[in-house]
């Protein structure tokens, strides 16, 4: 032990200005590309100091937090939600001061929400409604994207001020919701380099509407009108068709392309094909928690409400191999990411489908226990490392979105959103205990491992120990800037996604046998 004082490098602390100054000791960092021991200093909402405790000295008056054995973590970013949505009838029940609460509860910091204008209505218009819905209550940190669910001339001229003047960097298209969102494969093509020219990132929801919209009516016709119609009007091939028709359309208009909610193991290995063909740059992909935690055989034959709880799409698969499937994607990065989908609805909106699944309000809950179902199904399981956890629940998002570093890092500089993570630690799921505002858990009764200790949102502590205390309206809108450089830079060619000859090994190796069994 030496004995001769180390010289330190005193960190100037200007208390007189100082706000939430939190100060973190003995935990272990996880970022997404490496882990380690540090202290952690923070003030007025940003991390000042991350280094070991000789290097700074902390004066009174600070709240300091005993860290050790737990992990220090980027707080949770959810890059899908959908707060009070107006769908089908229905206004989803998280609003974005539930939504938010319950996101912060499980450890996520920020979410990036969808305005989903209707058809013919302004695109700009929609965002300053989904502004006034949100800025008054958010909890933590939000974004939004914009759904594309009409085209013309107008539509394209209002996306470049979204882009330029408005924070909005990533656009929504729908292969399906036949006459309500789904545009045609030449409008898509069109919106693809609309987007492209902008600079900004198309998202997709990959189905095909008109095969749905054949299927129901047969189904609905010979009297198949209970919830187990839902799936059987979309089984996933017609997700996988969808997905890599979407790729082949957005290579052609040079734009990257996000794929949202891959829900089943074919539209998965088309959407690791399509990145492999075209050499990881393009294409990205997000599941949902719903499909890593769970399956289509949890609710059978439970009758119309359990059934119809677990609605959404592309729907819950039968395959009982699906969450795992799809969690090693992740864990090979044949996926990139991983978001909630939250629209929840009640028992008494779901019932809107009671002898017409069509008329099922589609969504479910996720935003507060994606964080730990993705540690139990993935970290907990030995499918994923903690560095890998954190690039595919914060990270990822944060760069794709182009927020990063400020968010899904811990860094000087940036944002304290820091959740402090127990991986040991377990607790049960229940709507019974849940912050949301629904009164349906699709995770209901499971034990999971990963449990938020602290959530610290911009330095303000608002989850401590299971005692969630947030504020209404402390979240801020977040813009996303276009020309993600993780995104851009590939497609420009200035850096290669992976090495030429690594990537032969995957087109000739691991792709292709580690599909072939599905063929
Ligand atoms: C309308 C929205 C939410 N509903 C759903 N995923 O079932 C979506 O399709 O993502
Ligand atoms: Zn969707
Ligand atoms: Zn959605
Ligand atoms: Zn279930």
């Amino acid at each position: 032990m030496s004995t001769s004082p180390k010289p330190v490098k005193k960190v100037p602390i200007h208390l007189q200005s100082a706000q939430n100054r939190v100060y973190i000791k003995n935990g272990e960092i996880v970022n997404h590309d490496k882990s380690f021991k540090a202290d952690v200093y923070i003030e007025d909402g940003i991390i000042k100091f991350v280094g070991p405790s000789s290097e700074i000295t902390i004066p009174g008056g600070v709240r300091t937090i005993d860290a050790s054995g737990l992990m220090i973590i980027p707080g949770g970013i959810d890059p899908h939600t959908h707060m009070q949505l107006p769908f089908g009838g229905a206004v989803a029940v998280d609003d974005f001061y539930h939504g938010t609460k319950a996101a912060v509860a499980g450890g996520t910091t920020m979410i990036i929400d969808f305005v989903l204008p209707n058809k013919h209505e302004s695109m700009i218009e929609a965002y300053d409604k989904w502004r006034s819905w949100a800025d008054p209550k958010v909890c933590c940190d939000y974004g939004l994207h914009v759904g594309i669910t009409w085209w013309s001339k107008s539509v394209s001229e209002e996306i470049g001020i979204l882009c330029k003047e408005l924070g909005v960097n990533s656009f929504k298209t729908f292969m399906a919701y036949k006459g309500l969102y789904q545009l045609n494969d030449s409008d898509l093509l069109d919106v693809f380099e609309r987007i492209r020219h902008l600079n900004g990132v198309a998202m997709v929801h990959a189905e095909n509407g008109d095969i749905i919209a054949k299927n129901t009516q047969r189904l609905l016709a010979e009297g198949i009108n209970g919830p187990e119609g839902h799936e059987l009007s979309r089984p996933e091939e017609v997700e996988a068709e969808a997905v890599h028709r979407a790729c082949v359309l957005a290579h052609q208009a040079d734009c990257p392309l996000y794929v949202v909610h891959v829900m089943s193991k074919s539209a998965g290995i088309e959407l690791a094909r399509a990145r492999h063909r075209y050499r990881g740059r393009y294409i990205m992909g997000e599941t949902l928690a719903a499909a890593l935690g769970t399956d289509a055989t949890c609710c059978q034959h439970l009758g119309f409400d359990a059934e119809a709880a677990h609605v959404l799409s592309p729907p819950l698969r039968p395959d009982k191999t699906t969450p795992e499937f799809l969690m090693k994607l992740l864990a090979n990065d044949d996926l990139q990411l991983t978001g909630s989908d939250n629209c929840t609805f009640n028992k008494e909106h779901k019932a809107l489908g009671k002898g017409d699944f069509t008329k099922i309000p589609n969504g479910v809950n996720g935003v507060e226990d994606r964080m730990s179902l993705v540690w139990e199904k993935g970290v907990h399981a030995g499918l994923l490392d903690p560095c890998r956890f954190v690039a595919v629940t914060s990270t990822n998002a944060a760069k794709i979105f182009n927020i990063y570093p400020q968010k899904g890092r811990i860094a000087v500089g940036s944002d304290a959103d820091i959740v402090i993570w127990n991986p040991n630690a377990t607790r049960t799921i229940s709507k019974d205990t849940h912050h949301h505002a629904c009164d349906f858990n699709i995770f209901e009764g499971m034990t999971v491992h990963g449990v938020c200790e602290f959530v610290l949102v911009r330095g303000r502590i608002c989850a401590e120990r299971g005692n969630v205390r947030v504020a209404e309206g402390f979240g801020r809108f977040i813009p996303t800037p276009v020309r993600p450089p993780f995104v851009y830079d590939i497609i420009e060619g200035k850096v290669q996604s992976q090495p030429e000859e690594q990537h032969e090994e995957k087109q000739n190796g691991s792709v292709a046998k580690r599909f072939a069994e599905l063929d």
